[in-house]
């Protein structure tokens, strides 16, 4: 399914090696991965992302070069008060799955970006929940720099890295410190480094590895793994449910973040800086139930999403099926507003207490704490005189020209009325009273 969501070429005969290697966290001494064919090649990662101004989104590609099935090695903890390493060989030997990317990315920004695109194609596979912070993907970086117009320059690998904030901070720091060695004269080491998220570092990490000899040899023990393009593909006496067909797989294949964004833009008409906060913060799904059940505008609805429930996730930290507030409650409360019987601010002020109190409807809490708007003109005109002449100089102000001053008495009568009054009307007996 990665393979190919990610545009790869799959090998229909992907074959094993053993790579051998000494190290205390591979206690067989080799390690089982497809280096000579492995299961997927050759497919490209599209990413984007925003620069400057927010609306503005750049797009770009990285080639995938291959994904090849392997053995995890164990993790080396490095415990620096007792001045000794311990080994952690729970996951020794468990299958995952790589993939390499070709050197086709620019800096740290743009590697974060393509990283974060990943982890969201592969939750909606469903293949990794992509965590790093909890090792269930992990990202080794490739770092060199060369001059313009020069072949690539030798690679350092930076390991350790457990977000990808960090990663971007640790490629953006080997990139300066790469290029300070070539400014200086002297050359980069092919070396594995560590990034240390104290100092903001990369430090050495294992001695130069000079020419490795991993010995690769097919593994004896595991037979190629052949897969199957579909049905009519299959060998004689080889039934569907005993084969993995290529054909059943695509059609399994969820919608990818991309299309989902572009599908939301083309949808609803909302900015395309909106979808991407939509897809990464897994939104969706809330914000089409909720579409399912207002009136109002997308776009007029895309913030309450995306600032008004987002906010109050993060502050909760908690995930939006937590969210005691469902698309349908929220719903109510918009339409609420969209029928003229509650303000904006009055609107944003229910949301809070829904929160506070998510037994209640906004119905109730509106009719409890008599939040409905002021439509009553004879009680909108004495407001909005009171306001008047307590601020004369306001007045004054506005008929000497300088109109923007009536959205101060706006305000003043807003505050007067508690957010109660509606702001059309008042709007109006305003410019009338102090024309
Ligand atoms: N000159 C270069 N500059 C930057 N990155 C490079 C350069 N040459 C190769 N790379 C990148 O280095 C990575 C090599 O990864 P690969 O897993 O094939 O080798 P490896 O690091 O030796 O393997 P492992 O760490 O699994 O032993 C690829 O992602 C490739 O794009």
């Amino acid at each position: 399914m990665t393979g190919l969501a990610l545009n790869c070429t799959i090998n229909k005969k992907s074959l094993f090696d053993r790579k051998h290697y000494f190290y205390a966290d591979l206690p067989a001494g080799y390690q089982i991965t497809q280096q000579r064919r492995p299961i997927a090649v050759d497919g490209m990662l599209t990413y984007s992302f925003f620069r400057e101004k927010r609306s503005q989104v750049i797009q770009k590609h990285v080639h995938i070069k291959q994904i090849q099935l392997e053995q995890d090695s164990g993790k080396s903890l490095h415990d620096d008060v007792r001045s000794q390493t311990l080994i952690d060989l729970n996951r020794a030997g468990v299958g995952l799955m790589e993939l390499v990317m070709e050197p086709d990315m620019n800096c740290g920004e743009e590697a974060a970006a393509a990283v974060r695109e990943l982890q969201l194609i592969l939750q909606a596979l469903g293949t990794c929940q992509g965590n790093m912070s909890e090792g269930q993907m992990r990202v080794d970086a490739n770092v060199s720099v060369h001059r313009p117009g020069e072949p690539l320059g030798i690679r350092t690998e930076v390991k350790n890295i457990n977000s990808v904030r960090f990663m971007a901070r640790a490629i953006d720091y080997e990139i300066q410190r790469q290029i300070g060695i070539v400014q200086r004269g002297e050359a980069v080491q092919n070396e594995t480094r560590a990034y240390d998220s104290k100092s903001g570092k990369t430090v050495p990490m294992r001695d130069k590895e000079g020419l490795r000899d991993y010995r690769f040899m097919p593994e004896p023990n595991l037979p190629p793994l052949i897969i199957y393009e579909d049905d009519t593909s299959l060998p004689s006496g080889i039934e569907p449910c005993q084969a993995v067909l290529v054909q059943k797989i695509k059609e399994m294949l969820p919608e990818l973040p991309s299309v989902k964004r572009e599908r939301l833009v083309q949808t609803y008409g909302i900015l395309p800086e909106h979808s991407f906060t939509l897809v990464s913060e897994g939104l969706t799904e809330y914000f089409e139930e909720l579409m399912k059940g207002t009136k109002k505008e997308p776009k007029k609805v895309i913030g309450w999403v995306t600032n008004d429930l987002l906010g109050q996730l993060k502050q909760r930290d908690i995930s939006v099926i937590q969210s005691p507030i469902s698309p349908a409650a929220l719903a109510e409360l918009l339409e609420l507003q969209e029928s003229g019987h509650i303000s904006s601010s009055i609107a944003k002020q229910v949301y809070q207490e829904m929160w506070d109190s998510p037994d209640k409807t906004a119905a109730q809490i509106v009719q409890e704490q008599d939040l409905g708007l002021i439509c009553d003109m004879t009680e909108l005109h004495n407001i909005c005189q009171k306001v008047i002449d307590s601020h004369p100089e306001m007045v004054r102000a506005i008929r000497n020209g300088k109109k923007t001053v009536v959205n101060k008495l706006m305000g003043l009568v807003r505050k007067e009325t508690k957010g109660r009054a509606d702001p059309v009307l008042v709007m109006e007996i305003l410019k009338q009273k102090t024309s």
